[in-house]
């Protein structure tokens, strides 16, 4: 059977789309895995099923499923490319699309310019509901690493992140402790991990090691997270430009309580098939 696809990108956080609403599609692990796969398959850091609704008020469900096979709750980048795919292959014809997730509705919108501006819902800071362990909620926490202490923020924007401050980005230690605090078990659920160099009170740079997916070009949650941490910690304003490998994302945020907006591009590489 041939299955039709897109792959597309958001600042370089690559994915391959399919529409499940047309096409039936099984998301087995061991094939999101193959088709992840950047020599033996297409190559992505996610694949995304569009398939038809199952919460009340939305037009379409969003599934999405990181390079190592596991299916997650929320992903930033691959829902502006959402909003494209759905309206670029027909699908709709309005500019604000609702779309239920794992994590809840979220709304998106269509803007000019390939822009997409997505509302992503309440940021979750209670530990429990990241999820994480701690006795109380706090701006930061210290997390014992590699028999070091480090202070990490711990934030769900349905899926969960730890943000830590660093001097420069550019000489982050990524890779040594992203591996190491993904798997920490004070985060039952694994985890994405921020690494964020603030330049001044409206402009951040961000790197970020994503859960089952290893470090990416951009992670739009993660760049929701940041803000938020840094918000929280007094270090940031409600209007961020978040500057990721990849490119740039506007984050707006007013503070607890309130709704987070995200705003960056999307766009489509190619279709193509692939036999299954
Ligand atoms: N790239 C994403 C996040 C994808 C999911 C993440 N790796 C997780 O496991 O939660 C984004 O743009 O938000």
């Amino acid at each position: 059977m041939k299955l039709r696809f897109t792959k597309m990108q958001g600042l370089g956080n690559d994915f391959v789309v399919f529409d499940a609403i047309s096409q039936s599609i099984d998301p087995d692990p061991t094939w999101i895995r193959h088709l992840a796969d950047r020599r033996f398959g297409v190559g992505c850091d996610q694949v995304l099923l569009v398939e038809p609704p199952r919460l009340p008020d939305t037009d379409f469900q969003y599934r999405i499923f990181n390079a190592d096979g596991s299916e997650v709750e929320q992903c930033g980048n691959g829902a502006r490319c959402f909003a494209r795919f759905v309206r670029d292959r027909g699908l709709t014809d309005k500019d604000e699309i609702p779309v239920g997730t794992a994590a809840g509705a979220i709304r998106l919108y269509l803007g000019p310019n390939d822009q997409v501006r997505v509302d992503m819902g309440v940021p979750i800071l209670e530990p429990v509901r990241i999820p994480f362990i701690a006795d109380t909620q706090a701006s930061a926490y210290e997390l014992e690493v590699d028999d070091r202490r480090l202070t990490v923020g711990a934030v769900s924007m349905g899926n969960p992140h730890a943000v830590l401050l660093v001097e420069d980005v550019d000489r982050a230690p990524v890779e040594r402790l992203g591996p190491l605090i993904e798997i920490h078990p004070r985060f039952p659920q694994r985890v994405n991990v921020g690494f964020m160099q603030i330049l001044d009170p409206g402009h951040a740079r961000l790197r970020v090691f994503e859960r089952g997916a290893g470090e990416t070009l951009a992670c739009g949650t993660g760049a929701c997270a940041a803000m938020v941490s840094g918000q929280m910690r007094g270090l940031l304003e409600d209007r961020v430009q978040v500057k990721l490998p990849g490119g740039d994302l506007m984050i707006e945020w007013p503070g607890p309580g309130e709704t987070l907006w995200m705003t960056g591009p999307a766009e489509s590489v190619f279709h193509g098939e692939i036999e299954r």
